[in-house]
């Protein structure tokens, strides 16, 4: 039943209550707000914040508590029992297949999707001294910086972004990595000593967007969401999570993948191009693949294919344990 306040609508919006969790949906919030306000649709919107398995095991390595979703399933639960309307989800950590009768409704407008170095001196990658220590418990940016700087000292690193930038004070560390679109969201772009491109550090699959989850019976949720909906970002989104769902993989394991629009094809439709990357922990192998395409899920399951062909899954095999 929806909840009815004077005569109009409070839909009411499940979020986790990390400091980027709140800033994010009070965004959105704010854009439904307005979207509401030129459509002339009579709904009111209340936070209700939900606490996950992940923001309570936060202390211990993810990827061996293992499981993905580890973020979402409270919020789930609260979508299947009417406490909540909607959610808003960073994109990466949005499992690959949602649970029957909820839905995706919107992959907003993505913001930045690059990774960034936040360091003690504001030093660029290049200028961190020789074997620097370099804060992330992300198995896909170690990998990808040990890559590129075999030097490098990569250390684990848990806790929220407000957290973590406190320990690059408090842990010695001489850099930390964190996604810019967060950083971006709580207006701290200018905490950022240097970016770090795309095709260097390859960004986790729908790094920078949202998804905005709801119930599929709720056709006024549907209707309102499908006005928030970036059809050029869900395209690009589209093709990394075809990607990431080939490979069986979650945002715990190194792999990284990114889509842009790049022209149109002979057709007419969006011509997409995609980068995906598998490598090992210790940055010692990694396979990357970009390739060109219109068809999103087609264009994912491709470079998958191409990447297992060159051994990824042996390399996901030995990270998973
Ligand atoms: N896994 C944590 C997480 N999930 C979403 C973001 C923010 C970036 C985004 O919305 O893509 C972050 C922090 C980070 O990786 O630095």
């Amino acid at each position: 039943m929806p909840y009815i306040v004077d005569g109009r609508r409070v839909i009411v919006v499940g979020t986790r209550q990390s400091a980027l969790a709140l800033t994010q949906t009070g965004q959105v919030i704010d854009q439904l707000k307005a979207i509401c306000a030129e459509n002339g649709l009579p709904y009111d919107f209340e936070i209700r914040k939900i606490v996950t398995k992940g923001d309570r095991i936060l202390d211990v390595t993810l990827s061996k508590v293992g499981g993905k979703g580890l973020f979402v399933k409270e919020i789930e639960q609260a979508l299947f029992d009417q406490e909540i309307d909607l959610a808003v989800h960073s994109m990466k950590d949005m499992p690959y297949e949602l649970p029957e009768g909820l839905m995706n409704g919107a992959v907003p407008k993505r913001v930045d999707p690059r990774d960034c170095l936040i360091s003690a001196g504001d030093l660029s990658l290049e200028q961190l001294p020789q074997g620097a220590k370099v804060g992330t418990s992300s198995l896909r940016r170690s990998s990808q910086l040990k890559n590129a700087r075999p030097d490098l000292q990569i250390e684990s690193i848990r806790g929220n972004i407000d957290s973590r930038i406190k320990k690059l004070e408090t842990e010695g560390f001489d850099a930390i990595v964190l996604a810019a679109a967060g950083l971006h969201r709580m207006s701290w772009d200018g905490k950022i000593s240097a970016y770090l491109a795309e095709q260097l550090c390859v960004p986790a699959v729908g790094q920078g967007a949202l998804g905005i989850e709801c119930r599929e019976a709720d056709a006024e949720v549907r209707e309102l969401l499908a006005l928030l909906n970036d059809p050029i970002t869900a395209l690009a989104v589209s093709a990394e999570r075809s990607f990431l769902g080939a490979l069986n993989g979650g945002c715990q394991i190194p792999i990284g993948a990114h889509a842009t629009i790049v022209g149109e094809a002979e057709d007419g439709s969006a011509l997409l191009e995609l980068t995906g990357i598998v490598g090992s922990a210790d940055g010692s192998v990694l396979l990357k693949e970009t390739l060109q395409g219109n068809d999103p899920v087609a264009l994912g399951l491709e470079a998958a294919a191409l990447l297992k062909a060159r051994g990824a899954d042996r390399i996901l095999a030995e990270v998973r344990g």
